[in-house]
């Protein structure tokens, strides 16, 4: 059971064409952090503002602790669904301190109360003794954890984010994504955040819910989403995907523990570049795939092999292999393709 789920949601904002949510259905359980995933214009930020109560859809229904917060005919006003917000660029209010922005949302609180839940957040965020600064003395990094920690006061069943980690630079991204996730978890607060970054998603979520173009096209668990994509623009949405057509992969052989799937009529499967590798021809087991090496260029940490492959039923198609060893690779010659958990 879900503790929040969402279905058939979809809106078309007036004058336009296109609907910006299409029928969308996901769902988050109590304690997980998922992350709705997509380019710009896919609806993710209309989405997060339907479940905030801040737009309303025009067909679905919402569900969150098994009360309907969002059904036609029946729209809880934001202030009524225990939903906590953070928005993007964090807006922090630049007039007050730390501590009185944390205590914005937890003004009726007895005063006892909320200094210790102002304090015991400040500890959870790592700045026990930031309470008395004013936004403009924090950097981009502390700003982001003291915005998360006034959305928590409150206690709300639900924290949404909206591309929390835009506005920080890649280094301190990566650690204010770590920190958020860990308090998240330590707070035991349930949260979906948008984001169109694919790396965000897969270091922050445990479940991952992809849009397209206001259409959900898969929801699952990171490893899943990478690994078993079900669709070619998940595949490619998360980076390099080849996809290997079943002909040449003969049952038993080293591809046997593989995810085959079916896309578009045909069937085989999606593999990620660093997930495969090449070994001389001569040394291929017989049931796997060969590719003659088109191109190779250097990426610091392996090899990105560019192979064509000629298959009797299938016709020529390309595969990308990044090959981690120093073993040499000739353009021209012809190498086996295994997948990394087989024997060589
Ligand atoms: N208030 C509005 N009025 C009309 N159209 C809107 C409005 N808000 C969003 N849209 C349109 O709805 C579609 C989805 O927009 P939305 O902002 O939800 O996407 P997004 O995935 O959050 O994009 P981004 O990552 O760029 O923020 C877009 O085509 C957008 O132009």
């Amino acid at each position: 059971m879900n503790l929040l789920q969402a279905n058939t949601i979809s809106k078309r904002y007036r004058g336009n064409s296109r609907a910006a949510v299409d029928a969308a259905s996901f769902g988050v359980a109590e304690g997980e952090i998922l992350a709705l995933v997509g380019e710009s214009g896919s609806g993710k930020t209309t989405l997060l503002r339907i479940l905030a109560g801040l737009e309303t859809p025009d067909s679905g229904d919402i569900q969150l602790d098994e009360r309907v917060i969002s059904a036609p005919g029946t729209i809880l006003p934001p202030e009524r669904r225990g939903i906590g917000m953070v928005f993007q660029h964090h807006a922090l209010f630049p007039h007050l301190t730390v501590e009185r922005n944390i205590a914005f949302g937890i003004r009726r609180l007895p005063r006892k109360d909320r200094a210790e839940r102002i304090a015991s957040l400040l500890d959870l965020i790592g700045l026990p003794d930031f309470a008395r600064r004013y936004p403009h003395e924090l950097s981009g990094g502390e700003r982001q954890r003291i915005a998360l920690a006034r959305a928590l006061a409150p206690r709300p069943r639900l924290l949404l984010l909206d591309e929390p980690f835009s506005s920080l630079d890649a280094r301190l991204r990566q650690s204010v994504r770590d920190d958020t996730r860990a308090v998240l978890k330590q707070h035991g607060t349930t949260a979906i955040f948008v984001t169109h970054d694919t790396d965000d998603a897969l270091a922050v979520a445990d479940k991952i819910t992809v849009i397209r173009e206001g259409v959900v096209q898969q929801s699952g668990a990171p490893p899943e989403i990478y690994r078993a994509p079900a669709n070619a623009y998940v595949a490619s949405f998360f980076g390099i995907c080849n996809f290997i057509p079943l002909c040449p992969l003969m049952p038993g052989g080293p591809w046997k523990r593989h995810h085959i799937g079916p896309h578009e009529g045909d069937r085989g499967l999606w593999i990620r570049p660093k997930d495969m590798h090449l070994v001389p021809a001569g040394r291929a087991p017989a049931q796997t795939l060969t590719g003659v090496i088109r191109r190779v260029s250097f990426l610091g940490m392996a090899f990105e092999v560019t192979l064509e492959c000629d298959v009797p039923e299938h016709g020529v198609f390309h595969v990308i292999v990044h090959h981690g060893s120093n073993e040499p690779l000739n353009v021209g010659e012809r190498v086996g393709i295994l997948p990394r958990d087989a024997e060589s």
